[in-house]
């Protein structure tokens, strides 16, 4: 078969497909994304373009209900399992492009060590309040008020190896609070404490009934610790379109254009316009909406709506796809909306890889995310070690 020209990947952020053989030791026995998200929508959730392109025909113990196992779109699809210690989305996406992750990353629910929280606090000259593990939404609506009448800066984490600050935009802007998140970032790269990502956190509004975070997030990644796809195609003068969140997960490594993007809809306009511009390379999408506003929220009703919105604009991805793309749709780990706690969860992630010359078939269980990655390099002739193995050659 003949190479694609272009390789559309894109990432349903958290949207899972069952527990991983590992679940237990994360505490994710039982957790299932989008089974329980079709359970609890019974036959309702329109997803016509994922089911057409043989969402129903990713092996699993029970079907997904309400999704047909037959499907029309000649896709191959399978599931891929995560060999990385984390199940953060930084650890997701390295292990797609080739970099696992394998010793874990620090993580401080009960807090940060005094002498972190004392450097915050000096070099940015506020207060830092709340320091735990804690839901972000419920860390605004509980300790808000008060940052907001101190300008103090609300520190706060979770499941994952993240160090994130919300401050609302009235008090602290934007750049400051980037400033702030990239100092912290420097810090932590010098010392011991080794965390995957600082993230700033802004939000608006003025009492706990109207907080409301918005999409000036920024995530502060370590970088990638050795080359990862993206730096090989790079090198290799194959064009990285970064949409979403990609760049800050890569530190800005091996993407030859960033784009921002507010929301899912904005993601797939983003996708939209890279392929009505360019015919060749590498377009790398995060999809982040389903995590951040419903995966960690526990709630299934807004996850299913979402996923029936990106669904439809699927629709278009699918018109706009010329005869020599490639394109995927995977997922970076799970984030069960019906599940305990308001944390990832580890799962399977579908892959779904479609173009309009194959004749369709099953691409098993990849045991890493990595084979993604051994796949986008083979086609683009670059030889370079992933750990992965490439399912390329399975594509016909
Ligand atoms: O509760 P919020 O602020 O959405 O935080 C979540 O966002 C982080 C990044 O996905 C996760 O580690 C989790 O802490
Ligand atoms: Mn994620
Ligand atoms: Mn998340």
């Amino acid at each position: 078969m003949e190479k694609f020209k272009r390789i559309i990947t894109i990432v349903l952020d958290s949207v899972g497909i069952g527990e991983a053989p590992d679940a237990e030791m994360f505490g994710d026995e039982g957790a299932d994304t989008l089974g329980h998200l079709c359970a609890y929508w019974e036959n309702n959730l329109a997803v016509p373009n994922l089911s057409q392109l043989g969402l129903g025909r990713i092996n699993r113990p029970e079907p997904l209900v309400g999704i047909t196992s037959s499907s029309q779109l000649p896709s191959f699809v399978g599931k891929m399992q995560e060999i990385s210690a984390g199940k953060d989305s930084m650890d997701g996406h390295w292990e797609m492009m080739g970099v696992a992750v394998r010793t874990p990353l620090n993580m401080f629910p009960d807090g940060f060590p005094q002498l972190l929280i004392s450097k915050i606090e000096k070099f940015s000259n506020r207060k830092v309040i709340l320091n735990r593990a804690y839901s972000g939404t419920q860390a605004i609506y509980d300790y808000g008020e008060q940052q907001l009448a101190e300008g103090s800066l609300i520190v706060y984490t979770s499941g994952d190896s993240v160090l994130q600050i919300a401050a609302n935009e009235a008090v602290v802007p934007v750049d400051e609070l980037c400033r702030i998140c990239r100092f912290v970032r420097i810090t932590v790269d010098s010392s011991q404490w080794h965390i995957g990502r600082i993230i700033a956190r802004p939000f608006v509004g003025q009492t706990s009934t109207n907080f409301q975070r918005t999409s000036n997030r920024r995530d502060y990644s370590m970088s990638p610790l050795r080359k990862t796809v993206l730096d090989q195609l790079v090198e290799h003068n194959v064009n990285v379109y970064g949409i979403g969140k990609i760049n800050d997960i890569f530190s800005c490594r091996g993407i030859s254009e960033q784009i921002h993007t507010m929301n899912n809809d904005d993601a797939v306009n983003q996708i939209l316009h890279v392929m009505e511009h360019t015919s060749t390379g590498f377009v790398f999408a995060n999809l982040v909406d389903f995590d951040s506003n419903y995966g960690h929220r526990r709630d299934p009703e807004g996850y299913g709506n979402e996923l029936a919105r990106v669904d439809q604009r699927l629709g278009e991805v699918l018109a706009c796809l010329q005869s020599s793309d490639l394109l995927i749709i995977t997922a970076d780990h799970g984030n069960d909306p019906t599940f305990r706690g308001h944390d990832h969860t580890r799962e399977y992630v579908p892959l779904i890889v479609y173009a309009a010359c194959l004749s369709g078939g099953n691409l098993g269980i990849r045991p890493t995310f990595s084979d993604l990655g051994a796949t986008i390099l083979e086609n683009f002739d670059i030889k370079a070690e992933t750990g992965g193995q490439s399912f390329l050659g399975e594509l016909k």
